[in-house]
């Protein structure tokens, strides 16, 4: 299995249950792994054949910028949903932190996976 990744993706948002946060943006930091085979994508050397990660993150850049959740789980889950769905992407792993949240140098998130792993 090929894995194409997109690692510490920052968006400052609105997200969290306390109402300090429904009033001020705080930085959320994404890792993304995609499962996709790139054998066809490497033999023509044509981006038609890839996943194309900018495309994938332009679509969640303009998502997640325009979210407003309350937990982690629910943006989480809907990113997957998105990609998943959009992008043909059979399997995923996502973690999002919301960095520093609980004091200088924490961090604290949720890490998911969906899909079944191709071979
Ligand atoms: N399982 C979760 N627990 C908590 C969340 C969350 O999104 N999922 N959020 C909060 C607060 O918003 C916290 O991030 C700010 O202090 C607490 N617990």
């Amino acid at each position: 299995m090929d894995i194409i990744f997109l690692n510490n993706l920052k968006f400052d948002i609105i997200i969290g249950i306390f109402d300090w946060e429904r009033e001020n943006k705080q930085t959320i930091i994404l890792d993304i792994e995609m499962a996709s085979d790139i054998t066809l994508a490497a033999k023509y050397d044509d981006i038609q054949h890839a996943l194309d990660y900018k495309a994938v993150y332009d679509r969640i850049k303009g998502f997640v910028e325009n979210s407003q959740c309350y937990l982690v789980e629910t943006l989480v889950t809907e990113i997957a949903a998105i990609i998943q769905n959009e992008f043909r992407v059979a399997w995923l792993k996502i973690k999002l932190n919301k960095q520093g949240i609980l004091g200088p140098g924490t961090d604290v998130g949720v890490i998911i996976e969906r899909g079944v792993k191709p071979a």
